[in-house]
């Protein structure tokens, strides 16, 4: 088999907050196509990783690329790079219903602009008719459709999830970033997720941060074992679950997805 450059590359990045070094030359690859998990007990720097892959945090060193080329992330142009992420916090517009929050997460493929809304031209109108149409099929999905209508903030917890999620998907990202998709959610509802997560596989490529174990070992391709801001493990979940090394950081903590 071919293979294929990395989509996303992480090189040699080193990140502190004060004296407190938070990532140590972290490096790591994620593959088109692939779900891959960042896992590491509390404080290793997962979420760090994310912030800076984002934009949100600057490295002291290291590099960063996507698709080949070197990338210099900035928050705002994340979408338009082709880059997607769901926040902890879902972040969604409370007041807005959850159709109106799946179809913002386009408005980088808005053609209407300042003009055009002045103007209310008809294929301006006809564009932003197409994407509630995406919207609302993205919803129906997620299996979520009755709660398009609904302002985000009555809908239950696992709901809004949901939303947060199509609103990421709907900007068409080739690099999808998942911050704790598992958290607070039933065993019923993660179980649905990963279903959910599986089936991206055929539109992007996805990376997770994630505490819930069963969860990150029964869906991700490879993972990424953080500790002490330092990459300990690489592998398949089974490899990385059999790994003396990440055993010792979960000391306590269960590692396996039957445990
Ligand atoms: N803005 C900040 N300023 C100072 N220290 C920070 C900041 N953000 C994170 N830290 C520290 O950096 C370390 C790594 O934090 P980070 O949130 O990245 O870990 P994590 O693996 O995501 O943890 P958790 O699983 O608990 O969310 C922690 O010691 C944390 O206290």
């Amino acid at each position: 088999m071919a293979q294929h450059a990395p989509l996303l590359r992480v090189d040699e990045l080193n990140v502190s907050f004060g004296g407190l070094k938070v990532l140590q030359a972290v490096s790591l690859e994620v593959t088109e196509g692939e779900v891959l998990g960042v896992i590491g007990p509390n404080g290793a720097g997962k979420t760090t990783l994310f912030n800076t892959i984002c934009g949100f945090v600057r490295p002291d060193s290291g590099t960063l690329s996507f698709d080949g080329h070197r990338l210099v992330p900035r928050p705002h142009r994340l979408t338009r790079l082709g880059i997607a992420r769901t926040l902890q916090g879902l972040g969604l517009f409370p007041n807005l219903s959850a159709l109106d929050n799946v179809a913002a997460g386009a408005t980088h493929r808005s053609r209407t602009g300042p003009v055009g809304a002045l103007l209310a031209s008809p294929w301006a109108e006809r564009h932003e008719l197409r994407l509630r149409d995406q919207a609302m099929g993205m919803l129906e999905q997620f299996g979520i459709a009755d709660a398009a209508h609904r302002p985000c903030a009555s809908l239950p917890y696992g709901i809004r999830k949901r939303v947060a999620l199509a609103r990421a998907l709907i900007s068409e990202p080739r690099l999808l970033l998942l911050d704790e998709p598992a958290a607070g959610l039933s065993a019923a509802e993660t179980g649905e997720l990963a279903e959910i997560v599986r089936g991206l596989r055929q539109r992007t490529t996805v990376m997770l941060v994630e505490h819930h174990m069963e969860f990150v070992m029964n869906l991700c391709d490879r993972l990424v074992v953080l500790d002490f801001g330092e990459v300990i493990a690489t592998g398949t979940p089974a490899r990385v679950r059999e790994d003396p090394a990440v055993q010792r950081a979960y000391l306590g903590e269960a590692v396996a997805a039957d445990a």
